[in-house]
């Protein structure tokens, strides 16, 4: 006998009016095997087209308003159809919708017609995270146990991993979201909204000409790039060349810090989310880099990867078998509501990721490059190979300069007492390395609160002398029966910016977010040590970074 669940889901966090039904058979929600128990998704979906510019918060409710009642009762009527109970029984299990993160009135015209709903039709309610949404419909197509995540949306862009009962995140965007950045850009170029398609299509005609780009450890910032952008086109570069090279660059970025968190969690898989993720340049680079590094890669079908009801209905259905379901009074929506904030109730399992060198092996695969260990003859060869994924130029640049830089800083850091190799040939022509060999261990592996302290320190020196390391994670720390030792300068650079320093740290503190059980003693640690050589101004600076990367309106 099957016993089939029917969740309707809502979705109206910024443009998408949108209601799904999803039908699927009970056992298959936890099972997730999809082969024995197809599933079905429909959706019905209404999109808010902005008159002129970006979207207006105001008429994007009113949108909602207009909108949500229609497409909701399209899926109750093709519930009432699926269903073959007495006509006095609700076709539907329960009502899932995004509590957010997105615009405050659309959030509310949402949540008001999910409780009346619940209520008329005396079903459970469920509280739905958009971001989560985002990523799980990917796992749930996939099939894949524990991927990495890269959303790809328009008001986010950030890497998700599942750590410890939550979704971690592991970098984002240091200003806007992925999205609104190329909208912005079409904006200014006088294209209506919403610009990624048209970017897309202009780009088909383009050269490549050299923009910013920004990679700080696994978080990433598009201000430069988007500024740099739309002088060029000010100043008659043509708007093919530009969009071309815009998407290269940018998805570039989104390629490079997907392979380090694939590279930090040892994990092997990856899926994409947002809308965005429809863009078909996004999709090949990164199925080329899992593919140059052996990973798996999944996109969902572009139906699930823009704003829809369906990804909410099928969260929606996992949570509400878990009964993890909402009362009326605890409904309220949360415009700021951030992924790492929702106790993960429908996954039990705890993949333990097998990060890590493996004992004796003697060539790694780092995020970015090829390292050949030779520890009886204390050496280290290290070849930052072509990454086939990125257009050639860009590439070319990337190598060299990393090369470069991380000769100049590993010893410029040891000259500040910094514990660092010592380097005996650099070939940037080649991108080749030739180091010390250093330390017993990553530091991923042996984390000490004394040791992470020595970090503190280490960063702070590095910092007052004027430059920052651009990648501290704890993969790039090797430490020994005596000293802590920093790898892997390939991204630092010179800079007197209290926020280039705060983010450093920053960068280091998620990496023990995505390595540690239990981080918090950890990160106090790293503070102390800072505080002992650093400036506090850095410390409070850092306080504010941890506040941002919430959610902002396209405005
Ligand atoms: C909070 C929520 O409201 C928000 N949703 C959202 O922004 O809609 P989403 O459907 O995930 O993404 C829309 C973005 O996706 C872009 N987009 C759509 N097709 C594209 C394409 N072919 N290439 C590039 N960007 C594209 C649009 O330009 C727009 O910026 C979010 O997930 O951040
Ligand atoms: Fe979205």
């Amino acid at each position: 006998m099957t016993d089939t669940v029917r969740i309707l889901g809502i979705e109206g966090t910024a443009w998408a009016a949108s209601a799904a039904v999803f039908e699927t058979d009970r056992t298959a929600i936890s099972t997730g095997d999809r082969t024995a128990h197809p599933d079905d998704v429909f959706i019905e979906s209404d999109a808010y087209q902005p008159e002129s510019g970006g979207i207006h918060p105001r008429e994007a409710a009113e949108h909602m308003h207009d909108a949500i009642p229609r497409v909701v009762e399209r899926a109750l009527e093709h519930a009432r159809e699926r269903h073959d109970g007495p006509a006095t029984d609700s076709p539907i299990d329960a009502v899932a919708f995004s509590r957010g993160p997105g615009l405050g009135p659309c959030l509310r015209v949402v949540g008001t017609a999910a409780r009346a709903l619940s209520q008329a039709l005396a079903v459970p309610l469920v509280g739905v995270n958009h971001m989560v949404a985002h990523l799980e419909i990917g796992r749930h197509t996939s099939g894949f146990d524990s991927p990495v995540c890269l959303n790809a949306s328009g008001a986010n862009a950030h890497l998700l991993a599942f750590r410890n009962g939550r979704y971690r995140v592991l970098g984002e965007t240091m200003d806007t979201g992925v999205g609104n950045a190329i909208d912005k850009f079409t904006r200014h170029v006088g294209w209506s909204h919403p610009g990624g398609p048209k970017v897309e299509a202009a780009a088909e005609d383009g050269d490549y000409v050299d923009l910013p780009y920004v990679v700080k450890g696994m978080d990433f910032s598009f201000s430069g790039i988007m500024s740099a952008a739309k002088q060029a086109y000010d100043d008659g570069t043509p708007v093919e060349d530009v969009c071309y090279s815009l998407q290269e660059n940018v998805f570039a970025m989104l390629a490079e810090v997907s392979e380090r968190a694939l590279s930090l969690t040892g994990s092997d898989e990856l899926v994409l989310g947002g809308g965005v993720g429809q863009n078909a340049r996004l999709r090949e680079m990164l199925a080329e880099m899992c593919a140059q590094r052996g990973a798996r890669f999944h996109a969902p079908e572009p139906r699930f990867l823009r704003d829809n009801a369906g990804m909410i209905a099928v969260l929606g259905a996992k949570m509400y078998a878990a009964g993890d379901t909402l009362a009326l009074e605890d409904s309220r929506v949360d415009p700021d509501f951030r992924p790492d904030q929702v106790p993960v109730s429908w996954r039990s399992d705890e993949t333990e990721l097998a990060a890590g060198r493996g004992e004796g092996a003697s060539q790694i695969r780092g995020a970015e490059a090829l390292v050949d260990l030779e520890p009886a003859a204390g050496r280290v060869t290290k070849r930052r190979e072509s990454k086939t994924y990125r257009h050639p130029s860009l590439d070319d640049r990337l190598r060299r300069e990393r090369t470069a830089l991380e000769a100049r800083l590993t010893s410029l850091a040891r000259r500040e007492g910094v514990p660092t190799p010592v380097l005996s040939d650099v070939d940037s022509r080649e991108a080749r390395l030739e180091l010390e060999y250093v330390g017993e261990r990553d530091l991923r592996e042996a984390l000490s609160t004394a040791r992470v302290r020595d970090v503190g320190r280490h960063l702070a020196r590095l910092h007052r002398a004027g430059f920052v390391h651009g990648d501290p994670t704890t993969r790039n720390v090797r430490v020994g029966s005596d000293r802590t030792v920093l790898i892997d300068f390939g991204l630092g650079y010179h800079t007197d910016h209290v926020e280039d320093y705060a983010m450093d740290l920053h960068v280091f503190d998620q990496s023990l977010v995505g390595t540690a059980d239990d981080p918090a003693p950890l990160r106090e640690a790293v503070r102390e040590g800072y505080r002992e050589v650093g400036e506090a101004r850095v410390l409070e600076r850092l306080r504010d970074i941890e506040g941002r990367g919430r959610y902002q309106p396209d405005r």
